[in-house]
């Protein structure tokens, strides 16, 4: 890390610290995933005490970058054929994000098959002036990337990197785990409610980062949708 990355790192420690960061993902090509929603979303969230916001694609960074100076976690998403990894693939990913003014750049940090070594990500996060976040599911990889000046660690692919079904609760266990290390930890993925990320702060975490329960209008309706559904043959069995 240069003194460039290492003023940047001082800065969005003292920012971030024990905070909420709104991850303003809308569902892919559905009514809200428009450029214009997305900076919407990022305000709104910024205006409810957002203090760090994670954008998806160099334009939604660009367009949220052009609004706010709240910190923005950029990735860039991406199906490939031949590898499972989606979040920050590629250097030249890792470069257009910087570009287009994220402070922090996000990478999958899960030991699966990969088109570019998590290391090299790293390095050219560094390269490009930014601080980096690992999306990590284990313990031990987290652990290695910090120890490579990786800045974030997050628990943010726990229980997506096979074909189960994600569990219902976040991964506290992972967090606390890390955070018995010394890491700065991202509690990310199924941070649904306002005590799940309360719980993450109380464990030490970092900060927080909630996606869908504050910007994915179809999961929030979905989950009430549902549970007025499964409520009504009980219903029927009161009456
Ligand atoms: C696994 C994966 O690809 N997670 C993605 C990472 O950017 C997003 O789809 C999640 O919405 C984000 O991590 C926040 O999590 P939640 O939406 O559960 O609050």
């Amino acid at each position: 890390m240069t003194i460039v990355n290492k003023i940047l790192e001082k800065q969005l420690l003292t920012l971030l610290k024990q905070s909420l960061i709104v991850s303003c993902q809308p569902v892919d090509h559905g009514p809200m995933d428009k450029v214009e929603h997305v900076v919407a979303m990022a305000l709104a969230a910024v205006d409810g005490g957002a203090k760090g916001l994670r954008i998806e694609g160099v334009e939604n960074v660009k367009a949220v970058a052009k609004a706010t100076s709240t910190p923005i976690v950029g990735i860039i998403k991406r199906d490939l054929i031949d590898s499972p990894v989606r979040i920050t693939p590629f250097i030249e990913d890792v470069k257009a994000l910087a570009q287009a003014g994220a402070s922090i750049i996000a990478f999958d940090g899960t030991q699966r098959q990969r088109p570019v070594p998590m290391l090299a990500l790293l390095e050219a996060i560094h390269n490009a002036g930014c601080i980096a976040m690992a999306d990590c599911a284990d313990y031990e990889t987290g652990l290695m990337l910090a120890q490579h000046g990786c800045t974030f660690i997050g628990s943010t692919m726990s229980g997506y990197t096979d074909l189960n079904p994600p569990p219902h609760d976040p991964d506290y266990a992972l967090v606390a785990h890390w955070v018995s290390q010394g890491l700065n930890v991202i509690a990310e993925g199924r941070y649904h409610s306002p005590e799940r990320a309360a719980k993450a702060i109380k464990l030490g975490a970092f900060s927080v980062t909630v996606g869908s329960a504050i910007t994915r209008v179809e999961h929030i309706t979905k989950w009430f949708a549902t549970s007025i559904t499964e409520a009504l043959p009980s219903m029927e069995t009161a009456i």
